[in-house]
Order: structure tokens, then sequence, then C-alpha cells
């Protein structure tokens, strides 16, 4: 809403800002062939877009976050920069193989040629912005703090980070401003193919971590848990102390401020693969069993790690009886209950351990797709034992 008029004569005027669905993946990177900004900038309304735009990418396959192949590139970075924590202090976070800053240097390894002829590279979220405008949006601050490459106390790119991953990479990712930056209105496109007002503002767009923080109108205390494919616990701070575990990346709201954010990997493509081996495939049956098995799981717990989790590095599938011997199975009942608690007691450890109080009046607000499970959300509350609430 903008108000328009003086004083006396006070209107509203309602402006539609193309701002609710903002919030995509983070780390993703997407490859603009060169020229490809004319074509963006004179997109035919009579054309869809994946056909307007199907010359405009040197790379077709997108590196999202999922991918952990860039080991080598992590060390590289990591020691051309001067250690672990060096690159954490600068950056918010030591090398994860899924930041951008890593991805883009495997591209450059690989595919040299496909990298000369890329002219811009987008991260998803400003890849989506740049089909609002018309044009190459810029990267916000709070997603491109996840590229292992961004300085997040000066807001500006790191030159010795760039350097360590692709020539030319400064160029290729133009220029960084803060999430809530208006950057222009929507393209005659959108206009004429859609019905958009050719006055609809376009704000920068930025990751799901990030957007949600800003959606959930998290207060300085409170911990936000995200239950989407990845599991993320994350919260508003303002002095950032980086570690060699978890992330800092620079606010969404207010960029003076920081956010921490712990990733885990095995978040519900994990529980899907427990539901359909022990609850016949049914998130119903799943919370049944929930409901009618014992908070503490008379003393048995497991750690369920599908693939090469991020916090901590580790894999496998690990179970302890009552007696803490290591077993190779549980009754179905157990196995789900042991599944839901090892995760929400490795968030409660994992988030202490960072020094991330959890105080009496500390409310605690689940999103994602598995905070609509009433049962997941009983056992999340009862692990960080606090007011819980679900905001969608
Ligand atoms: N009733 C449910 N109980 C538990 N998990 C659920 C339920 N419904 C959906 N989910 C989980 O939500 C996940 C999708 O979450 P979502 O936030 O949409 O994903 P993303 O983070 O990728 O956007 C699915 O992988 C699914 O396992
Ligand atoms: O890697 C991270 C955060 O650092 C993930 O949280 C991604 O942002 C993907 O999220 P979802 O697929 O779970 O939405």
């Amino acid at each position: 809403m903008k108000r328009v008029g003086g004083k006396r004569k006070q209107k509203w005027k309602t402006y539609t800002y193309a701002y609710r669905h903002t919030a995509v993946t983070q780390h993703g990177s997407v490859y603009w062939r060169t020229a490809s900004r004319e074509v963006l900038n004179h997109l035919p309304a009579e054309q869809p877009l994946h056909i307007a735009l199907q010359t405009c990418f040197s790379i077709s396959d997108s590196p999202i976050w999922m991918d952990s192949s860039t080991r080598a590139e992590c060390h590289h970075l990591e020691k051309s920069i001067g250690g672990a924590q060096v690159l954490a202090n600068i950056t918010g976070s030591r090398a994860y193989e899924r930041f951008t800053g890593n991805q883009i240097a495997k591209v450059y390894k690989q595919k040299p040629k496909e990298y000369s002829q890329c002219e811009r590279i987008s991260l998803v979220s400003s890849f989506a912005a740049s089909l609002f405008i018309g044009d190459y949006a810029p990267i916000d601050y709070s997603d491109g703090s996840g590229m292992n490459l961004l300085d997040i106390h000066k807001k500006t790119w790191d030159e010795t980070c760039l350097n360590a991953c692709a020539p030319g990479l400064k160029e290729k990712l133009g220029s960084v401003v803060p999430s809530s930056s208006v950057l222009g209105n929507v393209s005659s496109y959108h206009v004429q193919r859609y019905g958009f007002s050719p006055h609809c503002s376009v704000v920068a767009f930025t990751g799901d971590n990030p957007a949600s923080l800003a959606g959930m109108r998290l207060e300085e205390g409170d911990i936000a848990v995200s239950l989407g494919t990845s599991d993320t616990l994350f919260l508003w701070i303002k002095d950032p102390t980086p570690a060699l575990e978890g992330h800092i990346f620079i606010n969404p709201v207010h960029f003076e401020d920081y956010m921490a954010l712990l990733c885990f990997k095995n978040g519900s493509l994990m529980r899907e693969k427990i539901r359909d081996n022990c609850s016949s495939a049914s998130w119903e049956e799943f919370s049944n069993i929930l409901r009618s098995t014992p908070p503490g799981n008379n003393g048995h717990i497991g750690f369920f790690f599908d693939v090469m989790e991020i916090t901590p590095q580790v894999v496998g599938i690990h179970r302890f009886n009552a007696k803490n011997q290591k077993v190779s199975e549980f009754p179905q009942d157990v196995e789900v209950r042991a599944l839901i608690e090892g995760q929400f007691m490795a968030k409660r450890i994992y988030a202490e351990r960072l020094g991330y109080k959890i105080l009496p009046q500390t409310k605690i607000l689940a999103t994602g797709g598995a905070s609509c499970n009433q049962d997941i959300l009983q056992d999340l509350h009862c692990n960080l034992q606090h007011q819980l609430l679900q905001t969608l």
C-alpha cells in the first residue's frame, strides 16, 4: 500500500506486489548464455517462457542444494582464504558443498566452454525475479549469503573468494541488494500475456528460509523450524559469531542484523522412507503410531541418515536399545518414534551447541510441508519443550 495525496486529503492506493511468492530453494544456480539479456528484455507476449527462453542457458541441468559433489572445490576455497574459520568469519559459513561458489567452481572446472559462454549467473531466487522484471535481477543479501562468496559484514562480494572459484565471476554475478529492495515494475510481457497491472512492483526475491523468517514475523528470541524437503532451524540474531557448524546469513528484514541457520538434509524424504516401511505409506498410520507410543520410546533411540547429512556430517542408520546397545532393527512402532525423536533431539542439541538459548518465553514456530502433521508437531514441542505456533 502506498499513501498518496496531501495530509488533509489522504488516499490509499493499492498496488499489486509480486512479493508473496518469492520463496525459492536456496543455493541453486542458473547460467544465462551470452546475449540472453536481449531476449529477456524483449520477451514476445505470444510465447510461453519455456519457448521464448529455450536458447538462453549455457548449462541445461542447474545444480541445486542437494548436490554434495564439490568436496574438492570446498577444500580449495578454504585453503585459498586461509582456512575454514577464516572463510566462515567472512562469508558466515565454512565451505559447504551445496553453496553456490563451490558449485560454480565445479562448473568452471568441468565445463569451461559453457562457463565462458555464460554472461550472467543467477540464484534460483534472482532467476525467478528476472522473469518478472524482464531483465537480470540482482541477488539479494540474504540468499547471496548462501554462496561462500559474499562478505556478510561489508555486504560486497569477497574478491579472494571470487578468484578462488572462477575467473570473471564478479561480472557474471552482478550487484547485490538488500532483500527488501524494489527492483522495478513487472515487464510488459506479464502485462500483455497475464494481465498484470503495469504498476505492479517487483521486490527482490530471496531463498525459502530467509523468506520464512520474514513471513513468520520472527522476533528476537524466537526459533523457527522448517520441515520441508530439508529440515532447517533458524533465528534472528544481532551479533553473529560464525562457527564451523551452521550458517550466518544477512537478515532479510533488517540488513544490519543477521539470521543463524542449521540445515538437516535427511528431513521429509527420510520421514517418507520410514513411513513407507513402517506405516503402509500413510501419514495417518504414521500419526497413529506416534500417538500410541510413549515419549522417550522406552529408552530406544535412533539416528537416521539415508544420505550424507549436513549437520552432522555422517551417513547411515544407527539404532540403540534401552541398554545403549547398538541393534540392527526396531519393531515398526519403535522405529517411527525413534526417527522423530532422534530428528528433533538433534535439532535441540545442535542449536544449544551453537549457543542458541531455548528459554521459557521462546516461541517455536513451525512451517514447511510436515508442519501440517499435529502429531509430528506435538513431538517437536515435547523435544523443544516450549510453546509451539504453527504458521503455515
Ligand atoms: N501429513 C504430513 N505429515 C508429514 N509430512 C508431510 C505431510 N504432508 C506433507 N509432508 C511432507 O512435506 C514435504 C514437502 O514439504 P514442502 O515444504 O512443501 O517442501 P519444500 O521445502 O521442498 O518446498 C514432503 O516431502 C512430505 O514428506
Ligand atoms: O540448503 C538449504 C538451506 O541452507 C535448504 O533448506 C534449501 O533451501 C532447500 O530447501 P527445501 O527444498 O527443503 O525447501
